[in-house]
């Protein structure tokens, strides 16, 4: 689905140095990342502000012309090919509207299903969907400079895959929306990649985002890829530490002498115990085995690290 090999790009960007002078300098956004993604999948592009996300998006979707290397989505040249592109693809950019500011958001999508060639009954289809599952219903005939932040997001994700893309670039799809709206989206998306196999790639910088909807997450920054791989995978490669919460039946003693294990907290008697414990050297399940034969276990709860967590040692290492 895309193919990205060595993809780079360099601004020259002028500042002022001195009164009267200026100098000319080369500002590396993206600085030769490659990867590919498979259709189906569910990506998450993250990393710090400036690690040039937006602009591999950009260049991804056909709006920048890249500096080196080579890039191909849907099997096309994005920049050279981008009409046919955009056919195949849907984008959201968070930040900015495709939908026309006077217009009724229906009257928009239906200027959009004439863009694309749409037949109508695909549309109306499409359409009906999207009003469903986003409950567009209340706002349909309202102009979009009236639409709040969430409703005209439900639209821009609409006006997005009313041409049914295979493929849906997301640019900080949740910025701004209050926890709601955001659940909303999400869960939306998860179902339109789930039950269409929609392949989505998008950049946030909300982790959360990443969690609910992404089987697989980049991580970068400088224009370079720093980690790719599934959460879970790269959760367990910087931080193998899994806290153990287990609560006894009767207060106990603290736990000591269990392998590879350390006490983080004794509670109430020993009622409660925390322990930390490397994944990679024992598991949950024999650790837990090991205490039960010390004293009567009511109930055991594993803390995965936290995602903030998890990418702040990524971005650092
Ligand atoms: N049109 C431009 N002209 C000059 N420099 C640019 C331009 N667009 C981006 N840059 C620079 O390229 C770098 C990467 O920017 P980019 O917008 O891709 O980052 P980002 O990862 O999307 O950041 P954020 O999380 O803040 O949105 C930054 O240093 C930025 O200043």
């Amino acid at each position: 689905m895309i193919e990205v090999s060595e993809l780079g790009r360099t601004f020259t960007v002028t500042r002022k140095a001195g009164r009267f002078r200026r100098t000319r300098e080369q500002v590396v956004a993206v600085g030769g990342v490659s990867f590919s993604v498979e259709a189906g999948e569910t990506v998450g592009y993250i990393g710090p502000n400036g690690a040039g996300k937006s602009t591999t998006i950009k260049m991804l979707t056909g709006i920048l012309v890249p500096t080196t290397g080579r890039v191909r989505v849907c099997g096309l040249d994005p920049s050279r090919q981008r009409a046919e592109l955009a056919r195949r693809i849907g984008v959201v950019f968070g930040q900015r509207s495709q939908l026309w500011w006077d217009l009724p958001l229906r009257e928009s999508f239906e200027l959009l299903r004439h863009i694309f060639r749409v037949p109508a009954g695909d549309h109306a289809k499409r359409l009906q969907e999207c009003t469903e599952l986003l409950g567009l219903d209340g706002f349909l005939d309202t102009p979009v400079r009236q639409l709040s932040l969430g409703q005209r997001m439900r639209g821009e994700v609409t006006a997005a895959l009313l041409h049914g893309p295979e493929l849906l670039v997301l640019d900080e799809p949740t910025i701004g929306l209050d926890l709601d709206s955001k659940e909303r989206l999400r869960e939306f998306l998860a179902e339109l990649n789930t039950s269409r196999g929609t392949t989505l790639l998008l950049t946030t910088h909300d982790l959360d985002d990443i969690e609910r909807l992404c089987r697989r997450m980049m991580v970068i920054d400088h224009g370079r890829v720093l980690a790719d791989g599934p959460l879970a995978e790269l959760r367990d490669e910087v931080t193998p530490e899994r806290v153990l919460v287990v609560d006894f039946e009767r207060p106990c003693d603290e736990l000591t002498g269990l392998p590879g294990v350390q006490t983080v907290k004794v509670e109430a008697n020993g009622l409660r115990q925390q322990l930390s414990f490397r994944r990679d050297t024992v598991t949950a399940a024999t650790l837990i085995n090991l205490i039960a034969q010390r004293s009567p276990v009511h109930d055991v709860a594993v803390i995965e690290p936290d995602i903030d967590d998890v990418v702040r040692q990524l971005y650092h290492r």
